[in-house]
């Protein structure tokens, strides 16, 4: 691959969390919690290995949501109509996201609590 048409494929990659940030609610909800979490992570004090969790779990999800706002768009690309498929697959998406935010809250408890009390 060429490095132009390498460096090209960042350039849309940035242009598609530019949109989701500024047309997904979702994402911009994520990215807030993002900043509130790395900010309680530098105002309590993580050793490296929380670091890595964090910052992999914050990855991770807006990752998701990113390819939840992506399956929408090509679901209402497919059908204008209602469709029971279409409803089970922006479901599913949407499980998907509320699974790994369950998880993430989770482990971000499991990680912050006993440091605060
Ligand atoms: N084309 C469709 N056919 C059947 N059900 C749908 C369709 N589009 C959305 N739904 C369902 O309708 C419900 C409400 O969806 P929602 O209001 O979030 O709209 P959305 O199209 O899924 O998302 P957005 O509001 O971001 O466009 C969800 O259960 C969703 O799966």
């Amino acid at each position: 691959m060429k490095l132009s048409r390498f460096l090209f494929s960042f350039r849309f990659a940035a242009q598609g969390i530019g949109t989701a940030m500024k047309r997904e609610q979702n994402m911009k909800v994520h990215a807030g919690s993002a900043v509130v979490v790395v900010a309680a992570g530098m105002w309590t004090g993580l050793d490296p290995v929380e670091w890595m969790l964090v910052i992999l779990l914050i990855g991770g999800m807006l990752a998701l949501e990113l390819v939840n706002s992506a399956l929408e768009r090509v679901v209402d690309l497919v059908t204008a109509e209602r469709h029971p498929l279409a409803k089970q697959a922006k479901d599913m998406a949407a499980g998907a996201v509320l699974v790994f935010a369950v998880a993430s809250a989770i482990i971000g408890l499991l990680i912050f609590l006993p440091k605060w009390f």
